[in-house]
């Protein structure tokens, strides 16, 4: 173990995908990247503007997660050596800290010979971020279908269809998941519970059918999107007017503020749609970055090597060619 040294390529991830609150998510193309090794002398490098403001000592998050697999495992790895590289912004609604949390938990597991099963990282996982959507499809990939009941969290996994794209618009504000629940009423009437039992139902159906026609009608929610809608201008239009400008639907993606459109990859006017979601928040004032994402099938990837192997570098170098453009 003293010689491993690991390296995890971690999904970003959607969650809700509209109705699915707390229970659905899908992993996109865009990725971040932890290096973990065993030290003397605790020491983390944060690349990457993504990182700005992540504390660097003990109390980063990656360490302390890393710590509770050791504990669970029953061995000791007081001082680590851990470099983190990512192209997923923070609180935008694109699942950075279940990737962190994933991150941490895949390359601690690995570093002291996988002792963990898959199903018990994604038990830690879901405790601690709160909620099993996000952190289920960064760890397995594709598209997860999870229930969560304070204790124990099971899920399913849906291959994605190999037409399904992704259009995130990004507002250029940072909205944290906290603020994003705290505008969520305690209570729900019966209709708006049937009505989002009705259509995160049908979604979950269609995506595993391959029914992506229905997607439109699925996408529509009243548990979250109508209370957070206050927090993100410009999101009722978009979502209500996304499928005019060939969106199969749309939604707000996780806690927001950012905004998924799913699209056809045969969809004849993608620029269309991207102008849309674009000038849609202009006239709200909301400058916003636009990225085409896919899927991402698998969950992460993982590299055991010896650190004295002629391979090693800087994070930085081994993944230069494979972060955004
Ligand atoms: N690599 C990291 N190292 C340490 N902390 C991180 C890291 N990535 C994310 N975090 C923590 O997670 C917080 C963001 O979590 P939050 O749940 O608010 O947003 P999100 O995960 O980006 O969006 P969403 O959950 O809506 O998809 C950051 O402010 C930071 O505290
Ligand atoms: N299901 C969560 C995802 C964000 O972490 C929410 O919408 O609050």
């Amino acid at each position: 173990m003293n010689n491993r040294k690991v390296i995890v390529k971690i999904p970003a991830s959607t969650a809700n995908l509209g109705p699915g609150f707390d229970t659905l998510g899908m992993a996109l193309s865009l990725y971040s990247w932890i290096e973990m090794s065993v030290s003397e002398r605790t020491e983390i490098q944060l690349f990457g503007d993504q990182m700005k403001g992540l504390p660097r000592d003990k109390s980063n998050l990656i360490y302390k997660v890393a710590q509770l697999v050791f504990k669970e495992a029953g061995v000791s790895v007081p001082e680590l050596l851990i470099s983190m590289y990512s192209d997923i912004p923070l609180t935008r609604g694109l699942g950075s800290s279940a990737s962190a949390i994933v991150g941490a938990l895949v390359a601690a597991n690995a570093l002291i010979g996988s002792p963990l099963t898959d199903d018990k990282l994604f038990q830690i996982a879901t405790a601690l971020e709160g909620h099993p959507d996000n952190v289920g499809a960064s760890l397995f990939g594709g598209i997860v279908v999870s229930a969560w009941d304070g204790e124990r969290a099971d899920y399913v996994r849906i291959e994605p269809h190999h037409k399904l794209e992704t259009l995130v618009a990004i507002p250029a504000f940072q909205l944290s998941t906290e603020k994003a629940r705290h505008a969520l009423p305690a209570q729900i009437s019966m209709a708006d519970a049937v009505f989002n039992v009705g259509r995160s139902s049908l979604l979950v159906a269609a995506l595993a059918s391959g029914e992506l026609g229905i997607i439109r009608h699925a996408m529509k929610d009243r548990l979250h999107q109508p209370y957070r809608a206050a927090l993100i201008p410009g999101m009722t239009t978009i979502l209500e007017r996304a499928h005019q400008f060939g969106a199969l639907g749309a939604a707000l993606s996780g806690a927001g503020p950012t905004l998924i459109a799913f699209v056809d990859a045969d969809c004849p006017d993608k620029k269309a749609l991207e102008r849309f979601l674009l000038d849609t928040l202009k006239m709200e004032g909301i400058e916003a970055e636009t990225l085409w994402l896919s899927p991402c099938a698998e969950g992460p990837e993982i590299t055991v090597e010896q650190r004295s192997e002629q391979t090693s570098g800087s994070l930085l170098d081994r993944i230069k060619g494979d972060v955004k453009a």
